[in-house]
């Protein structure tokens, strides 16, 4: 076990809480080296095995991953606030073992810089159970705090053998530095830890002052009934009570509270205040930086999205959503349906390229048996379906001109009439558009109309391409090769240290769609569990290949298209894939080429 260890007395039960989530802490030294504090987890030699012996631990390409997140952390050190970074989940696989899953965070504490790497113990590529699972590991772990009960055990023998007065009892409990109250059987508070004092922002108090515990702890309804309920139960059947408190100073506390009995006196409870206020923000921070739903990114770009998408669910407006292709227009669409009051009515995606006006119209608005040759039933359109739900338009701006005034009359009245009747019916629908468009530049040349512009941009999201934040790309690039081994059965953990440079280093065109269809076309060529820069496509290597990669070549677009059309053998959805782009750009583009749709 390391040698070093720097067990300063108010970092202990942190430090110890810490390590029983499975932590590595290590503490930067210089460059890449680092020493680690406390008693490190046996996992850390099986990444380090030289770590052993070898202090300072040298961060290195045996964790790529964690070596890439080097730079990350060395922003987060030089700030002064509390920034903390995180890498995003990662998986290894020491020889001859399970793959085993991490992620790390890199914060401050005055000045030390520090590196906390967790082994995840669910599989990552579940990250929505693991989180819902790392909080009852919380709980769990925290149960058995040996630290915690070894505490409580010196305080019930003292208590038990002693037998003294009430005095005695808070002595020892002001010495053991532990957040308690004892209170009577009438619920009034007859001591108060300085420890519980200062967490809950309040003074101490040494003796009884006649207060009732439930006003010296605001809790919220829930959770006060959930307290009281539980100090009626006998000791066997207690649970701890998870409670959340705005402390006199404003300041917002995650509490678990635990009751146990005087021993002299079975009236008298002893309160028990964890504070779980860090877990409980590490954990938040990490669910809101490296994911949002199904996106995925932790680059500042991204969580600026993640906080636009959230404020952006709590109002009912049309949203524009604008950016390249591939970069996640229709997932950000999704999320906000998600995270909004919506949730739980229809989400419906429309692509309005390429349709004609009384296809997209009928599409949209619905028809009457009979408005057109071929409509032989009557049809609800996509916002009748959408009703109570979301109502995504992709490509908005290739909608033509008939079809733009109809849309504008519907949001205006929030009626549609189906072609061929004239009775309008009401929908309630939110609609969220998407482009990759520049609309002004589209209402400047007179292809679309201002009114509806205005309509649709009450609100705007804008995404950023992949290569404006390429941090992103070690996470996603994880989170496609969980996909692709669930969908192949391949066991690719990672990608080499060589094939994520190139990967960097890339431009993205195509953006993420093409990150992940290059992603899953190395996967197809990778012959052992790492993805090697020979895997990757030849424009994203240096020098000559003799990968089998189906790829498509350099060259200018037209002979690029006709390439990816013959080596898909005319499958136009395969082709866009080849390409890196939705189908629907596929198909406006073909036609600006002048090459033939079908
Ligand atoms: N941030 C992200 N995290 C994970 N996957 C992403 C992200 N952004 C895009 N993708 C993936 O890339 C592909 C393209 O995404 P999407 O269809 O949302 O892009 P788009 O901007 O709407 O594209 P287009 O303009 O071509 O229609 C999808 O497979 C999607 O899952």
């Amino acid at each position: 076990m390391a040698s070093n260890t720097r067990p300063s007395a108010p970092d202990l039960l942190c430090t110890d809480l810490l390590q029983r989530f499975q932590f590595a802490i290590l503490e930067h030294v210089t460059g890449a080296d680092f020493r680690i504090i406390g008693h490190p987890p046996a996992w850390l030699f099986t990444l380090y095995p030289d770590a052993r012996n070898n202090l300072p631990l040298s961060i290195d390409a045996r964790t790529p991953v964690l070596q890439n997140f080097l730079a990350d952390a060395a922003d987060a050190w030089q700030t002064d606030g509390d920034d903390i970074a995180h890498s995003g989940f990662w998986s290894e696989q020491p020889e001859a073992e399970e793959p085993r899953h991490f992620h790390a965070m890199a914060l401050r504490h005055g000045p030390s810089r520090l590196l906390l790497i967790q082994h995840s113990t669910a599989a990552y590529d579940q990250q929505a159970t693991l989180l819902q699972r790392a909080r009852d590991q919380v709980l769990r772990q925290h149960e058995h705090n040996r630290g915690h009960q070894r505490a409580q055990h010196e305080l019930t023998t003292k208590l038990v053998d002693m037998e003294r007065s009430r005095d005695d009892v808070a002595v020892i409990l002001q010495q053991l530095g532990l957040a308690t109250l004892l209170i009577d059987q009438e619920g009034q508070v007859r001591f108060l830890s300085a420890s519980a004092a200062r967490l809950l922002d309040t003074p101490a108090t040494g003796g009884p002052n006649g207060l009732l515990w439930e006003t010296l702890l605001p809790l919220t309804k829930p959770d006060r009934l959930a307290l009281q309920s539980m100090l009626q139960q006998p000791a066997s059947r207690r649970e701890r009570v998870q409670c959340h408190v705005e402390t006199q100073a404003g300041r917002h506390l995650w509490l678990e509270i635990e009751l146990q009995d005087d021993p002299r006196d079975t009236g008298t409870k002893i309160m028990f205040l964890h504070d779980m206020t860090d877990v409980h923000h590490l954990r938040r921070l990490l669910e809101l930086k490296a994911h949002y739903h199904d996106l995925v990114g932790k680059s500042r770009g991204m969580t600026q999205i993640y906080e636009q998408i959230q404020d952006l669910a709590r109002v009912d407006s049309t949203v524009l959503i604008e950016g390249e292709t591939g970069t996640g227009k229709e997932l950000v669409a999704r999320a906000l349906h998600q995270a909004s009051a919506r949730h739980k009515g229809p989400f419906i995606a429309a692509n309005c390229a390429g349709l004609t006006d009384s296809l997209l119209g009928s599409q949209l608005f619905g028809h009457k048996k009979g408005a057109f040759t071929g409509a032989i039933d009557d049809q609800q359109g996509l916002f009748e379906a959408a009703q109570g739900g979301v109502l995504f338009l992709d490509e908005i701006g290739d909608i033509p001109h008939n079809v733009q005034t109809n849309l504008l009359r519907v949001l205006q009245e929030k009626e549609v009439t189906r072609l061929g009747e004239t009775r309008p019916r009401k929908v309630n629908v939110r609609v969220l558009t998407a482009t990759h468009h520049n609309l002004s530049q589209d209402v400047a040349k007179g292809t679309f109309r201002a009114d509806l512009l205005y309509r649709i941009r009450v609100s705007r999201i804008q995404l950023p391409p992949l290569r404006d934040r390429k941090e992103d790309i070690p996470l996603l690039v994880a989170s496609f090769l969980t996909e692709g081994r669930a969908s192949m059965g391949k066991i690719i953990h990672r990608a080499s240290p060589a094939a994520m440079a190139a990967l960097m280093e890339y431009h993205w065109p195509g953006n993420v769609r093409e990150l992940k269809s290059t992603i899953e076309c190395a996967m197809i060529h990778c012959k052992g569990d790492t993805l090697e820069a020979t895997d990757l496509p030849p424009e994203l290597r240096q020098g000559p290949t003799d990968s089998p990669c189906e790829v498509v070549p350099h060259g200018d677009e037209r002979s690029r298209f006709v390439a990816a059309l013959g080596q898909a053998r005319g499958n136009r959805t395969k082709a866009a894939r080849l390409l890196g782009m939705s189908r629907a750009t596929f198909y406006r583009r073909l036609s600006e080429l002048d090459l033939p749709t079908r």
